[in-house]
């Protein structure tokens, strides 16, 4: 017996769960009920800028995942932020807006073997929904023909803004990168990221600009056939057995209130719960790899090993420079009187550094000029501390963080018991393969390189991390795993793929496969477990595109 039913019942009000409900909702006739394990995002820390500080660690945002030990880090373990509350990641995240690279879709479209993953077919569900800055006054053609909603401006609901404050240090930085041989760029989303320059960020006036203001308020708060429950936990998917054999699924198990309620779905269910939830709900629902579940005294219903395999994420490794003359967020927030000056600014004019995204300069270039593009990203930050959580130093400083953007590492996720409020185990493996630890190496060396040129040598820049006296390619790797911690980009668990690749989770569709060749009816993943590989860039605005991909095929049925 079900408690009640709906057409389509999205679980996770994150990133592609909030764009998904707006778009299946748009019909009157369509009953929909979104389902969000966390809390309302009506905090206020989820709407200051800085408040990603606040959040992260926070058990009122943030579901608190660790990873398992990693050799590559030296047996560390790391903490592993997703946002756990309406807005998901998007609630907690770093802001930036960043599409990636065209190659990266046009792989899609290969592995998968489904031409609608292109990188022209992906840039009008970008268009879709993005509304940018730069389109607010001026139509530039060229400009509008990339990033306009349809092509007649820019009206859709994802802000794109400029951020709203810049630092000496930062510039100068900017200027080395450019000394170094890395092009100025003023837009990073033109489907060729190279270059140097400050993120546009997802905000609007000073406020972080979340998937739920976004996507969920007030369209979907205010249409009757919406539903949404916030505070309510998955524990699984309900399937049932066809006459021909074949698998439906026909409902979800949520609880409410310290009590099980069965949700009874008649159109279909999207699992929308993120890269690290949606693999550990197929697994607890008897969808994944048999020996796992039954490791677990979960039956096997649809033999998939490639839930919770093919974790890819981005490692960035945090060198920090100590520098003399110039301006940085440590001895800004490190005085009373300059805590209250940031305060002052922030309050009349929503910008200083309570408006900060946590990196506002990027790079993206190549490890080493042998690269076919470029590989790597830098997110520059003018400030820096020892980990996330702790204190900024005492001393001024800026961080050049940077990432291998296509690493070939691979981890996991699987559950560790059959209980749904048992963690799952998060295994990246980060720095598992020669490749990476070569360009772990190679970057840091770059990163050197850049920091030696004139236009920062007035600030008197010294390596604090990982420190000048180390030199090979082997203690480079090493000190590599020692200073480097994720940039939160978990993608790729639950992975789209072509028919006979026995590691595919999913049709080109998002439609989960039934390891028969067929799908199993009635259900989708939709949300960054569905890549295939990690876009060239940050991967929030990307998973936005998919789903905007992905409510156009549910609503067509295909
Ligand atoms: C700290 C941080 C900084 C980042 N910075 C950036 C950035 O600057 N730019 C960028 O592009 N990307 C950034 N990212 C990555 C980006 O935000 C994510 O890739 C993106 O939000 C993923 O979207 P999603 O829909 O897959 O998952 P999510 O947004 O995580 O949504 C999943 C939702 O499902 C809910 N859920 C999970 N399990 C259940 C369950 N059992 N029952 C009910 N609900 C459930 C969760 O609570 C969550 O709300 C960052 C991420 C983090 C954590």
């Amino acid at each position: 017996m079900s408690d009640a039913t709906f057409d389509y019942v999205v679980i996770g009000g994150g990133t592609a769960g909030s764009l998904l409900c707006n778009r299946l909702s748009a019909d009157p006739s369509k009953r929909v009920l979104l389902i969000e394990a966390g809390q309302q995002d009506n905090y206020h820390w989820v709407h200051i800028p800085v408040g990603y500080l606040y959040c992260i660690g926070n058990p009122r945002t943030d579901w608190l995942y660790q990873t398992e030990p990693s050799d590559g880090l030296n047996g560390r373990r790391l903490r592993y932020p997703r946002g756990k509350v309406l807005g998901g990641c998007s609630s907690i995240n770093g802001m930036i807006y960043m599409r990636g690279q065209a190659r990266d879709y046009d792989q899609w479209a290969q592995l998968t073997g489904d031409d609608a993953w292109r990188w022209d077919a992906c840039l009008p569900d970008f268009k879709a929904h993005e509304q940018h800055y730069k389109l607010d006054d001026t139509q530039d053609p060229a400009f509008a023909a990339l990033h306009g909603h349809k092509n007649t401006g820019s009206s859709g609901e994802w802000r794109v803004e400029k951020q709203r404050l810049r630092w000496d240090v930062l510039d100068a930085f900017a200027e080395a990168a450019q000394q170094a041989g890395i092009p100025a760029t003023g837009d990073f989303n033109t489907g060729n990221n190279e270059g140097v320059g400050y993120f546009e960020v997802n905000q609007k006036a000073g406020w972080r600009w979340n998937t739920a203001k976004a996507f969920l308020r007030p369209t979907c708060t205010q249409r009757p056939n919406v539903t949404l429950w916030t505070q309510s936990q998955v524990s699984r998917v309900l399937l049932e057995a066809q006459a021909d054999g074949s698998q439906r699924c026909v409902g979800v198990e949520v609880w409410r209130e310290g009590r099980p309620v069965t949700v009874r779905a008649e159109a279909e269910v999207v699992l929308s719960a993120g890269s690290i939830g949606s693999p550990q709900i197929l697994q607890l629902s008897g969808i994944g790899p048999a020996d796992l579940l039954q490791r677990h005294g979960i039956t096997p219903l649809v033999n998939l090993p490639g839930v919770g395999a093919n974790l890819q994420d981005h490692l960035q490794i945090r060198a920090v420079f100590q520098v003399q003359g110039v301006k940085t967020l440590n001895t800004l927030a490190n005085s009373l009187w300059g805590k209250a000056l940031i305060g002052l600014e922030y309050a009349l004019k929503r910008s200083g550094p309570m408006s900060m995204a946590p990196s506002q300069l990027g790079a993206f270039t190549r490890s080493d000029p042998a690269q076919p593009h470029a590989n790597l990203e830098y997110h520059v930050q003018p400030l820096s501390l020892e980990a996330f959580g702790e204190p900024l130093h005492p001393f001024p400083a800026f961080t050049a963080s940077v990432c291998n953007l296509n690493p070939s590492s691979r981890g996991t996720v699987h559950i560790q018991s059959a209980n749904f409020r048992d963690a799952p185990a998060i295994a990246p493996n980060y720095l598992s393969t020669a490749d990476d630890r070569q360009i772990a190496a190679n970057s840091l060396r770059l990163t050197r390189r850049i920091v030696e040129q004139s236009a920062l040598a007035k600030y008197r820049p010294q390596e604090i991390k990982p420190g000048v006296q180390y030199q090979s390619d082997e203690d480079l790797a090493r000190l590599a795993g020692d200073i480097a911690t994720t940039i939160f980009h978990p993608v790729g668990t639950t992975a789209m793929g072509r028919d006979g690749d026995p590691m595919a989770v999913l049709d080109s569709h998002l439609r989960v496969r039934d390891g028969q060749g067929g799908h199993v009816a009635g259900l989708r993943v939709v949300d960054a477990g569905a890549m295939p590989t990690i876009t060239s860039g940050n991967t929030n605005s990307p998973t936005l595109m998919m789903a905007e991909k992905a409510a156009a095929w549910i609503r067509a049925g295909r």
